[in-house]
């Protein structure tokens, strides 16, 4: 159900009134409090930057190829060990290779980033955690069989930025809601019972260091936007990137705009470098539930199924203007048949 409390109502209240207004929540309640226990904890720990200790301190690789840094190991560590005691069968985490079993008769399983944003730690930039909580299946036979399901069987999803202030974004499958963390408290308070991602924007989010290795779509279409009012979009755009998932979402959450992380031509990046089952698909029903759009370039995320724990999924996501726009081009389609042919490079008042 959407949340109707007021401003400022802590966390644990605003759980408690989901519950009571759907009891099948109630394990996933208990989910949500565990995994916001541990960001507090490592909410503290991000905030003492360096006197906390050399926090970006390069380790082994993740199953991904990463090199783990000491935070990425922390926030693993931290959020797993705050699970055990949750109501979780089955926990897909970045930072672990194989699907790690917790509790046998438990009814949920999560799908974890503990640490999104990881080129960010050591640089005083936002950083993050993302969560999906999805029923857990009973196949002995198959550790993965919780995790073969699309999207839409998410319960919740989330995620936090570690940023100027500790945010969490949740939906519990009706609307999305972002709350902030009372420092002074230890406990996060609701700011906005319902967040709405704008229809149409002039921002968007990609690498662009990467444009020369592009689908063509991705290249048209960001061209375009590059062009503003002297091309078929008809509007000048701006570009923001911080390499952290979960603060250019929050962004788009927050004022709209387009965020894209396609396949590209580079090797192991056909289908872009986010993660379907802990990065893109919570992403998706978050963006959804807010109003907005999230595809792979043409296919809705959420209809999306994993077939490993550590897959990857191309994402496009945001303002339902942009990502339809982002469709077309894969479409082979024009955008021009929208523009007025008073303005723009070939219209008729421009001087
Ligand atoms: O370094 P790139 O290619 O710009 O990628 C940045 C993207 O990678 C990520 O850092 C991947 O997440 P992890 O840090 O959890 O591996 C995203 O947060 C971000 O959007
Ligand atoms: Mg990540
Ligand atoms: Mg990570």
């Amino acid at each position: 159900m959407a949340i109707s409390a007021a401003i400022g109502t802590p966390l644990e209240t605003c759980l408690a009134q989901a519950v009571e207004a759907n009891p099948a929540l109630k394990d996933a309640a208990a989910v949500i409090r565990a995994i916001a226990g541990s960001a507090v904890e490592i909410s503290a720990l991000i905030g003492r930057g360096a006197l906390g200790g050399d926090l970006a301190a390069a380790g082994d690789h993740n199953s991904d190829g990463d090199v783990q840094k000491a935070l990425d190991v922390i926030a693993h560590e931290s959020v797993t060990a705050a699970l055990q005691g949750a109501p979780v069968a089955e926990v897909a985490s970045e930072e672990a290779e194989e699907v790690m079993r917790l509790n046998p008769d438990a009814p949920l399983a999560v799908a974890i980033d503990p640490l999104d944003g990881s080129s960010n730690i050591g640089v005083n930039m936002a950083v993050g955690m993302i969560f999906g909580i999805r029923p857990s299946i009973k196949d002995p036979a198959n550790p993965l069989a919780s995790f073969t399901t699309p999207g839409t069987a998410q319960i919740a999803a989330g995620f936090v930025t570690y940023g100027p202030a500790t945010a969490l974004i949740l939906t519990l499958g009706d609307g999305t809601q972002s709350y902030v963390l009372d420092r002074a408290e230890g406990v996060f308070r609701l700011t906005s019972p319902a967040m709405s991602v704008p229809a149409s924007a002039k921002e968007y989010a990609i690498n662009a260091s990467n444009a020369r290795h592009w689908d063509a779509p991705v290249k048209a279409y960001i061209e375009d936007c590059q062009r503003g009012t002297e091309g078929p979009r008809d509007k000048d755009y701006n570009m923001r990137w911080l390499a952290s998932l979960v603060a250019d979402i929050q962004r788009v959450l927050t004022r709209g705009g387009v965020f894209l992380y396609p396949g590209d031509a580079r090797k192991n990046y056909a289908r872009g470098r986010l993660r379907l089952l802990y990065e893109v698909a919570p992403v998706a029903m978050l963006v959804e539930q807010a109003g907005g759009a999230a595809t792979d370039g043409q296919t809705r995320i959420l209809d999306l199924v994993a077939t490993g724990i550590h897959e990857r999924a191309p994402l496009v996501c945001g303002s339902t203007e942009e990502v339809d726009c982002v469709a077309t081009y894969y479409a082979g389609g024009k955008p021009d048949a929208g523009r007025s042919p008073l303005f723009g490079q070939r219209g008729l008042m421009r001087s």
